[in-house]
């Protein structure tokens, strides 16, 4: 199930809707915030007037709380916490309505049970399912309807959670496959150009500086290609963004760009730090990629620091302009941007602050 980031700002009610048709939590999520306008609410009302306390407390307090989950998605994007408060919620509704012991009240387990399959991953949801309908059942055995009511309610509301289960394993498997045909590079097995655009436009939100971005550029990749084929070429790539991807840290991203160019982002790498792991990093693709009968490959890099309220797409033209450099330079090198190469001293970390 895709779930937003949880860094980003809050949605118009136009692009909320667009993200809801796209996000079936989010859609659920709002779908809950419209059950506690329309009906729990006023049913608590209707309660009061009846002197139910018990009922009331029970219908505000799950209004209170989808509400709650579909403000805190709205603002934060973030539907995973709002996606499990509202299953649990969900879970705790029907155990009431069993305990309430109102017969068409169980009516609500059905689309309650299906709600949680949107809310939380397939095999979690069925596990709330079968504690909801079990709890339910137990609490409200006497009312129904005699010896035929609790084995037909057991087996028809278990099996709106299977078919619950079996929805939301395949659209999952589903979404998976198409985020991975669409965002991973299938030559490499890297976050490919569309993942990176995604990935940077959500970190910078924020304002906040997000690091350094590195532009690395195979040299000579063209003649690697004509001497020795294609195919030959397309193993170098492999070869190249494996022994990349094998030295990064948690947290450092790695796209392929296009062609032979790649990027790397180190969001939180102090400056005097990332000048020695990316000399590293230029070193250890010299002495392990081959081209080949055994030709050594080589790297160019250009890295531009990220400075806060800069666009990144413009830190990156930077670093590109310093690629050019270590290109022209001779090859087989890492450049800094220029305006980078005066503040290269102070760690990055120390310059957020
Ligand atoms: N094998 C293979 N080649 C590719 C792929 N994508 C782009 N290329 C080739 O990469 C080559 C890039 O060549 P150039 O842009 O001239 O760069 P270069 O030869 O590395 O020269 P410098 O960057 O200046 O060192 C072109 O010949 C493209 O056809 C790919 O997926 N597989």
């Amino acid at each position: 199930m895709p779930h937003l980031s949880p860094v980003r700002p809050a949605l118009s009610w136009r692009e909320l809707l667009t993200v809801a048709r796209e996000d079936y939590t989010v859609a659920v999520l709002l779908l809950g915030t419209l059950i506690a306008a329309v009906w729990l609410m006023p049913f608590a009302i209707y309660r009061a007037l009846q002197g139910n306390w018990w009922a009331m407390s029970n219908d505000v307090a799950l209004s209170a709380l989808f509400v709650w989950a579909g403000h805190r998605a709205w603002r934060t994007g973030d539907t995973r916490l709002s996606g499990w408060v509202v299953a649990c919620a969900t879970v705790g509704g029907i155990w009431a309505i069993g305990w309430a012991a109102r017969f068409a009240a169980l009516f609500w387990v059905y689309p309650g049970v299906l709600m949680l399959f949107f809310l939380v991953p397939p095999r979690a949801a069925f596990v709330l399912a079968a504690l909801a309908i079990g709890g339910s059942a137990y609490l409200s055995h006497a009312d129904l309807g005699g010896g035929e009511g609790l084995p037909f309610f057991l087996f028809t509301a278990l099996l709106t959670a299977l078919l619950g289960y079996m929805t939301s394993q395949q659209a999952q498997h589903r979404i998976a496959r198409w985020q991975s045909l669409s965002l991973i590079d299938a030559l490499t097995g890297v976050a490919n150009r569309r993942l990176m655009e995604i990935e940077l436009d959500r970190a910078s939100s924020g304002g906040g500086s997000i690091g350094l971005l590195a532009v690395l550029d195979l040299d000579h990749f063209k003649s690697i290609n004509d001497r020795f084929g294609h195919e030959a070429g397309d193993l170098v790539l492999r070869d190249f963004a494996a022994t990349v991807q094998s030295r990064l840290r948690r947290g450092d991203r790695f796209y392929r760009l296009g062609g032979e160019e790649f990027v790397l982002w180190l969001p939180d790498m102090g400056r005097a730090q990332a000048e020695a792991v990316l000399e590293r990093l230029r070193e250890q693709i010299r002495e392990h990629v081959r081209a080949g009968e055994g030709e050594a490959v080589t790297v160019s890099m250009g890295v531009a620091a990220h400075h806060a309220g800069e666009h990144w797409r413009d830190c990156l033209a930077r670093a590109d302009q310093a690629l050019y450099r270590a290109k022209s330079a001779g090859r087989n090198r890492v450049e800094w941007a220029v305006d980078d190469a005066i503040e290269r001293s102070i760690p990055l970390v120390e310059r957020r602050a």
